[in-house]
């Protein structure tokens, strides 16, 4: 289990962190979500030593991280870190090199990755020659080439075209199936709801959601509601008390219900518009519930009032 346990940081003024705690199985896949400056970013730079937390503490297996467990930890940094004047295969193997690979077996190891992540024909190509999603594949096949015990990725899939993020997607999911925990922020939400086990959200210093992305959404199942009423004007539902308008296009209507309004309410407001074609509870999508998590409560109050 990697855990992450009470962290907090500030920059000058700023409380990026207060209390951030979450755990990441062995084996499965932890998709970390959050507004831009949320403190993703820094969260995994304090896994990695490369920002010192002011309390709290990262452990793998139950011990706090060091510098030898950290070398078995595979990352890949926001700000990648490649050479650009190096070649492909070269760069790959020098980061095996780093983690403690022989000659020989860094080579093996670096021609592999960079044939399973379609790099083949650009082994002997200066890294500066790539283009930016395949320099992130040349990232990607530096964290994975130590055959970590753990992957910490920083926003892996941004930039990748859908062959890219299908076949770095593959590529993690072995690593996961292989029993290695994965770690990945990003903000293409569709992407974690696909492939993790589960997810966190943070925002104002904390973990506002984690869990599954069905655990999540039970917590919040029972309150949208899709109504299709062809011929209503466009607020037919705008002054119903306890519902709030999410989005209204033509007459599909998807509406949020307070835990204490009775839909049969907003059955009987519909059919007083003519026909009601469609009329169901919706599952909210990983999108709605990131908004949903991320907003603001003090403003989400002012909205109701
Ligand atoms: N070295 C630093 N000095 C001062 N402030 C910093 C430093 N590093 C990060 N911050 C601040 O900490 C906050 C969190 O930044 P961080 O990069 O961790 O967020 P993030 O969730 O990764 O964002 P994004 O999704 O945009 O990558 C931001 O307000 C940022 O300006």
């Amino acid at each position: 289990m990697l855990e992450f346990d009470g962290l907090y940081k500030t920059y000058g003024d700023n409380a990026v962190l207060r209390g951030v705690g979450f755990a990441v199985p062995e084996g499965s896949m932890f998709g970390f979500c959050g507004a831009n400056g949320a403190g993703k970013t820094t969260t995994m730079r304090i896994a990695m030593g490369l920002a010192r937390a002011d309390a709290g503490e990262v452990r793998w297996r139950g011990r706090p991280l060091d510098e030898a467990a950290r070398r078995r930890i595979g990352y890949m940094p926001e700000e990648r870190g490649l050479y650009p004047k190096m070649k492909v295969g070269e760069q790959v193997a020098y980061f095996a090199r780093l983690h403690g690979l022989d000659t020989a077996a860094a080579t093996r190891a670096s021609d592999e990755w960079v044939d399973r992540l379609g790099l083949g024909e650009r082994r002997g190509d200066r890294v500066e020659k790539l283009s930016l999603g395949n320099q992130q594949r040349v990232q990607l096949a530096a964290a994975l080439v130590s055959r970590p015990e753990v992957l910490i990725l920083d926003e892996p899939f941004s930039g990748l075209d859908p062959v890219g993020v299908d076949s770095l997607a593959e590529a993690l999911l072995e690593q996961c199936r292989a029993g290695v925990p994965v770690l990945f922020s990003s903000h293409q939400l569709d992407l974690v709801e696909r492939l993790c086990d589960s997810v966190g959200i943070l925002a104002r210093g904390r973990m506002v959601a984690a869990g599954t992305v069905e655990e999540l959404r039970r917590r919040e199942a029972g309150r949208l509601l899709r109504v299709v009423v062809p011929d209503a004007g466009p607020g037919w539902a705008a002054h119903l008390p306890g519902v709030r308008v999410v989005s209204q296009q033509g007459g599909d209507t998807l509406l949020e219900l307070d835990p204490a309004t009775d839909d049969q309410q907003v059955l009987a407001a519909a059919l007083e518009t003519g026909r009601v074609t469609h009329f169901a509870w919706r599952e909210p999508s990983l999108v709605e519930l990131f908004r949903e998590a991320v907003a603001d409560p003090a403003q989400r109050q002012e909205a109701a009032a």
